[in-house]
């Protein structure tokens, strides 16, 4: 079958399972070719091609809502829904998305780029079919790492109280981004690989070449359970929550998920079916990638497997820069620790974790649990830095005011990918974080412009006694070794030439770009580095009002409640009668794209900022 006459999922109803093998190969192959192109989330995607296609063969798809945790893997999906023309425009400006959109397909009936959504979600769709006496299928694929964090424990509580029909599909391939983590991964292992498990498949296997129907397979799963129970087999974490279990399953036979899938079809009550995958599969530099390296990836040579992106001459990732000054302090400072919540090679914490073993702690997906662990210990004595996404610190709102902050811990945050982060869009651009934490007490919160300050920044963080929050983009930078003693709260003020006409309040490595095209274009400004969102420089913001200039507040997240917030209230409770123009994100969420693109789109590219500048002073 070609893949492009491929409209819908009744393409491949009519397939037999060789041609279902044959679409699978061909399905992987296009994504080992179109992402080593575009860039994507290659080897999750490679693990999902027979489960996916399974899926679509037994269920009917948009009646029945098939759907996946955190939709980074729903490449094959959106494949088998008719829109593999658009895989050449993937995660580009207007192009297709990497996750599930509803306004992509018919087929996309609920959204994600966060994890552990879609239990709680199967449920809510599943009350809602029973309520409106409507009959449908409700499944969810949630992978392992997805399936071991607090929403989705939260939500087994409840299915398993209510017992819904819906099938849950847990993609096991025992990997997070990196090896994943964790006691229930350990559990799920034991499930995966327990004889008696493989031997309740062969009966399983017999079962269905009877070609049983649902009751009757799960009926004689029980009397092959019941049967082994006695010596092998403790219940599971499904079935003591009362939810019916399935497995393990090949993830990569066809055959045998079709017949599962075809029972699970007339199961009543919540089912969860345990399949097994290969994270990967089919790409042997993926296979074997035990470091995450091929989780999300740039575009590479195929062959070789190298990256086509290289990093400016000199540059480090804001990541490594942050990772590099906080192992040089903990050198120093035995009691500085490192958590990450299944973000290791994300935020480059690996030059850490195997320099300071003892001290570094994966908490798994599980940002609120690593945020109050951070707390306790900072309580007992030790200096914790946990780095998590911004987009992702989200989930950690309650125990950083609560825990960190109310308590007044020193816990250093580093929340990367701060700012717009391009490809992954809406779900992961980080810029709320300022606004959410500005309104906390005792948080400082800070931006460094470049390696130095960065690395002068984390220094003031440890030695102070309260947290601390530093935020840095997705991207890279200069590296540097150099540290400089920095006053808690203090902006720099940076005259560009001659008698400045107007002011630029910037933070970040826009700072010195705007410094540079000053120059260069050869307008006065004063440019002033506003490093600390929080506390202000109240001093700065005086002088700044009593030169009676414009003043330009160019920020590169959200307007609302940002930092030229913060300078508005100061100036109306100080009684300021100054003139500000804002420059930064609108009320509304940002797709996803190319920086470039993104910041043009926004108006907060350097050109508007500089177009707006020239239209006041000149
Ligand atoms: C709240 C949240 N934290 C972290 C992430 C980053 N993240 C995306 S996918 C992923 C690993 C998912 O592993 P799993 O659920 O097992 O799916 P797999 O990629 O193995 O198929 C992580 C940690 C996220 N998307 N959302
Ligand atoms: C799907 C997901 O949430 C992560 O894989 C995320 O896409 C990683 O982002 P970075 O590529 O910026 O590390
Ligand atoms: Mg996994």
């Amino acid at each position: 079958m070609n893949l492009f006459d491929l409209r819908s999922p009744d393409d491949i109803k009519a397939l037999k399972e060789e041609e279902l093998k044959e679409l699978a190969e061909e399905i992987r192959r296009f994504l080992i070719m179109s992402i080593a192109k575009t860039g994507g989330h290659l080897s999750s995607n490679l693990g999902v091609v027979e489960l996916t296609i399974a899926l679509h063969k037994v269920f009917d798809s948009p009646r029945d809502k098939i759907f996946f945790d955190v939709g980074h893997q729903s490449y094959v999906h959106k494949i088998l829904t008719g829109r593999i023309k658009e895989f050449k425009t993937l995660r580009q400006y207007k192009g297709l998305s990497g996750f599930q959109k509803r306004r992509e397909s018919v087929h996309d009936v609920w959204e994600a780029g966060h994890s552990s959504t879609s239990l709680s979600a199967a449920l809510g769709m599943a009350i809602a079919r029973d309520l409106q006496k409507e009959h449908y299928q409700v499944i969810p694929v949630i992978g392992d790492a997805a399936f071991a964090s607090g929403m989705s424990f939260e939500a087994l509580n409840q299915i398993g109280e209510q017992q819904r029909n819906m099938i849950i599909i847990l993609n096991d391939n025992d990997m997070s981004i990196s090896k994943n983590v964790g006691a229930i991964q350990q559990t799920l292992t034991k499930m995966r690989v327990s004889k008696s498990y493989t031997a309740l498949k062969s009966d399983l296997k017999g079962a269905l070449s009877g070609n049983q129907a649902g009751n009757a397979l799960l009926k004689a799963m029980r009397s092959v359970k019941n049967a082994v129970k006695e010596n092998v087999i403790p219940d599971n974490i499904f079935t003591e929550l009362h939810i019916d279990y399935i497995g393990p399953v090949d993830g990569h036979d066809i055959g045998e998920l079709i017949k599962v899938f075809e029972s699970a079809k007339q199961h009543q009550g919540p089912l969860v079916i345990h399949v097994i995958t290969k994270k990967g599969k089919g790409y042997p530099y993926a296979e074997n990638d035990k470091e995450g390296k091929w989780h999300g990836v740039s575009p590479f040579d195929i062959e070789s497997g190298r990256s086509l992106s290289m990093l400016p001459h000199g540059h480090k990732s804001w990541s490594e820069i942050i990772t590099d000054a906080v192992c040089d302090l903990a050198e120093q400072n035995k009691q500085i620790v490192a958590i990450t919540p299944a973000m290791i090679s994300g935020s480059k914490l690996e030059r850490f974790f195997s320099a300071y073993p003892q001290r570094s702690f994966d908490c798994g997906i599980a940002e609120e649990h690593a945020m109050t662990f951070a707390a306790a210990l900072a309580l007992n004595g030790f200096r914790p830095f946990i780095s998590v996404y911004s987009s992702f610190l989200q989930r950690a709102y309650d125990q950083i005011n609560h825990d960190v902050a109310r308590m007044d811990l020193p816990v250093v945050i580093g929340v990367d990918r701060a700012g717009l982060v391009g490809e992954d869009g809406e779900t992961h651009h980080g810029v709320f974080d300022i606004a959410m934490l500005r309104s906390i007490p005792n948080l400082i919160i800070a931006q460094p412009k470049d390696a130095k300050e960065a690395r002068s920044l984390l220094k003031l963080a440890f030695s102070g006694n309260h947290p601390f929050v530093i935020r840095y983009p997705r991207g890279s930078e200069a590296q540097s070794t150099e540290c400089e003693a920095i006053t808690c709260g203090t902006w720099v003020k940076y005259p560009c030439i001659a008698e400045a006409k107007a002011i630029v309040i910037a933070y970040g490595s826009d700072v010195d770009k705007i410094i540079a095209k000053a120059k260069v274009n050869e307008i006065a400004l004063l440019v002033v580095n506003a490093r600390f969102f929080k506390p202000l420089d109240h001093n700065c913001l005086d002088e700044l009002a009593q030169m009676h200039l414009p003043i330009f507040v160019y920020e590169t997240d959200l307007l609302a409640g940002g930092l030229s917030s913060a300078i508005l209230e100061y100036g109306n409770d100080s009684g300021k009668d100054w003139e500000i123009h804002r420059i930064g994100i609108g009320d509304h969420f940002v797709e996803h794209g190319s920086l470039p693109n993104l910041r043009k789109q926004e108006h907060i590219d350097l050109n508007t900022l500089f177009e707006e500048l020239l239209h006041v002073i000149r």
